[in-house]
């Protein structure tokens, strides 16, 4: 028997995306003893691969890249504190379906191809199981157009609904970056260069990007959080280098490991203007015996 509304639902596209986006968030709450709940939508079969000594894993080669990755999400996990990972639908039900417009889109198992409401449908029991406070995922844009993304955005906003009568989600918070910090640490990260890396990222390349005006929550990272950030986005050693206070895809580009994760609202209760760190700020006190 679950107790009362507890914790904080996060929906990601591919392994990865959970630390790029909020492992710092994640890492603070499971310190604190909220539950975390990550739901991932695909394995990231079709991504790209740095280390040239895993490229036989390959969706055009092996095609052995998603077990690969559900195995660096685990890793990534434990850095984390996070223990309630889950692929949605279950291991392979819905496949990585690559950048837009590529013919990967098509392949018959690609999220993007996934029925809206099936994929909600399961989304929407594991919100009424683990009764999150708070739901986070992209915004309608998917952060930079990735169709898995906006399919997961699409897929848990729905879910949301479909869920309601049983549970009711407080808020649903979309990430997203200010402008005026992107333009700080990208002004920084040239001044300083892009160190082992072949250059840095442009604004254009950065996902969610918005006005200062509509960011509604900043998380900032204890040292230990963003430590476990650091670790969990090198867990992912086929999509990901880190160097210090920068990571680059395999796109080679230097761009920010953020320590402050940034929030909009994107549906339910509104924060107190100004909100910093608390994803519960301004709701009633924490379900019938949950810590927040
Ligand atoms: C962060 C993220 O969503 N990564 C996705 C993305 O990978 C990018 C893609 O391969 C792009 O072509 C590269 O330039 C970039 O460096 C990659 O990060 O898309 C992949 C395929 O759908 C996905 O597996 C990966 O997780
Ligand atoms: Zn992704």
């Amino acid at each position: 028997m679950s107790s009362g509304p507890s914790g904080v639902l996060l929906v990601h596209a591919h392994p990865d995306d959970e630390s790029i986006n909020n492992g710092v968030t994640m890492a603070a709450r499971a310190a604190a003893g909220t539950r975390v709940t990550l739901v991932t939508c695909t394995l990231g079969e079709e991504g790209e691969i740095i280390p040239d000594s895993l490229g036989h894993l390959a969706a055009h080669r092996d095609d052995t890249l998603g077990p690969y990755r559900a195995e660096e999400l685990a890793t990534a996990m434990a850095a984390l504190g996070v223990t309630d990972h889950r692929l949605l639908g279950g291991p392979g039900r819905y496949r990585d379906s690559g950048m837009m417009g590529l013919p990967s889109n098509d392949h018959p198992d690609a999220f993007w191809r996934a029925d809206l409401d099936e994929a909600a449908g399961l989304l929407a029991e594991i919100v009424v199981e683990t009764r999150p406070r708070v739901v986070i995922t992209y915004d309608p844009d998917g952060g930079y157009g990735h169709p898995d993304h906006i399919k997961a955005h699409r897929v848990a906003m729905r879910a949301v609904e479909l869920a309601a009568e049983r549970h009711r989600v407080d808020r649903v918070l979309w990430n997203c970056l200010p402008l005026s910090e992107v333009e700080r640490h990208l002004t920084r990260l040239r001044q300083d260069g892009p160190g082992r890396f072949p250059d840095v990222v442009t604004i254009g390349d950065l996902p969610g990007v918005v006005p200062d005006a509509e960011v509604a929550l900043a998380v900032t990272g204890s040292d230990e959080a963003y430590a476990a950030k650091q670790a969990a986005l090198a867990a992912h050693v086929t999509q990901i280098e880190v160097a210090g206070e920068t990571f680059a895809l395999s796109n080679g580009l230097a761009q920010p490991l953020w320590r402050t994760e940034y929030f909009r609202l994107g549906l339910g209760e509104p924060l107190p203007p100004g909100s910093t760190d608390d994803l519960f700020a301004g709701l009633e006190g924490p379900g019938p015996g949950e810590a927040r």
